[in-house]
């Protein structure tokens, strides 16, 4: 059994996280934290997410020093499920106590420094772990991510184009010119926190950070391609459907496309399509990521869907800690049919 605690049990991603590692058969949630300041702190996590009353019934305690102490004694793996500024500062502390961390945030996702002052509007306070950081996309890097004492789990919107791209992009079929993503995403997204921009009833369908959204740069970096990512906010709890137009290299035929994303045919995660269209619905509190597709000549449109706290964050942080324990990667995620 490895010994897991959550940093930022209280919100989205850290509680569906925390379901998963409760269930789980290799891993043992020892502890679940959240800020000093907390609104939250000592309360029971199934107070917070009463659906899980009798799965976590487990106290969400403040991270002070002392907690530090008993998580340096106590933890294998730490998890981090908070805002990136958080993440970067945190980080080094779990590293230098030896344990192995899994940052769901986009803290140690971009290879150059320079992006984070660009995209997150900070100076990124540790070039040297940002080095070291393994992305955690877990069907492609799983080789690396085994090896990483610090895993930067894929982003949410990535995930899902990474997923429907690289295949694509390996064999050699994608045009010079950017590919256009169109992404909508429901309002778990944006975390749990109170929000005038994502309060629930003020949402509708609108898009945001034209041109200048940090999965830009997350996404164009592992594909290797320029891309034009437009992200939408969408008046729906969770979930991410990405419509994908892709000029195609000339002569491209169907068959080339199909034999391309043979190479995620055996992945239990992947659902590949086809022809047939990918639903939100089809994926909401599942761990996979359907694709589908349809070809006119040399335009191809994918689409691709995910639900973003599984998929898109704590399904894919159990992916990578079971990729770390040497386990089948997709354990406690689809034998469960979470
Ligand atoms: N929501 C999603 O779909 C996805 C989220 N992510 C990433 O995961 C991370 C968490 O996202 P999400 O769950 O949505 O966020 P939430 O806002 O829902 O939760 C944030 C959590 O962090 C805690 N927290 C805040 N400050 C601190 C601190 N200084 N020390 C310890 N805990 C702290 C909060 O509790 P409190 O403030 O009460 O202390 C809360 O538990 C983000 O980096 C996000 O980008 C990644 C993929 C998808
Ligand atoms: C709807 C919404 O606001 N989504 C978030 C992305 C989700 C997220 O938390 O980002 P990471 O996957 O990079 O961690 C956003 O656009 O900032």
């Amino acid at each position: 059994m490895k010994n897991v605690v959550i940093i930022g049990a209280s919100g989205y991603s850290g509680a569906e996280l925390a379901s998963l590692i409760a269930k789980h058969p290799h891993f043992s949630l020892k502890g679940c934290y959240v800020s000093e300041q907390s609104l939250d702190k000592n309360k029971l996590l199934s107070e917070l997410y009463p659906e899980h009353t009798g799965l976590l019934d487990t106290f969400l305690l403040p991270l002070t020093e002392q907690a530090l102490n008993v998580i340096s004694d106590q933890a294998d793996y730490v998890c981090l499920c908070t805002d990136h500024k958080v993440s970067v500062e945190l980080a080094p502390k779990f590293l230098a106590l030896g344990k192995k961390v899994f940052d769901l945030s986009g803290g140690y996702r971009l290879a150059n420094s320079d992006d984070y002052d660009n995209y997150y509007g900070f100076e990124h306070p540790s070039p040297d772990w940002l080095e070291k950081a393994q992305y955690g996309l877990a069907e492609w890097y799983a080789p690396e991510i085994k090896k990483a004492q610090l895993i930067a789990v894929a982003g949410c919107y990535p995930t899902a184009a990474l997923n429907a791209l690289k295949p694509l992009k390996d064999a050699n079929l994608l045009s010079d010119e950017p590919v256009i993503i169109n992404a909508v995403s429901g309002v778990t997204g944006a975390g749990r926190k109170a929000n005038m921009a994502t309060h629930f009833c003020e949402v509708s369908l609108a898009p945001y950070g034209l041109f200048n959204h940090r999965h830009t740069p997350e996404i164009s970096q592992y594909l290797e391609h320029p891309v034009l990512f437009t992200p939408h906010l969408g008046n729906f709890a969770r979930g991410i459907l990405e419509t994908i137009y892709i000029k195609l290299k000339p002569n491209t035929s169907a068959a080339h496309v199909e034999q391309a994303y043979q190479v995620l045919a055996d992945e239990p995660l992947i659902r590949l399509k086809g022809s047939v269209l990918p639903s939100v619905k089809g994926v909401v509190k599942q761990p996979y990521v359907d694709i589908g597709w349809q070809q006119q000549g040399e335009q191809l449109i994918v689409v691709v869907a995910i639900d973003n706290l599984l998929k898109g964050a704590a399904g894919q942080a159990i992916q990578c800690m079971n990729i770390v324990n040497e386990q089948p990667s997709y354990l406690g995620l689809k034998e469960n049919n979470v």
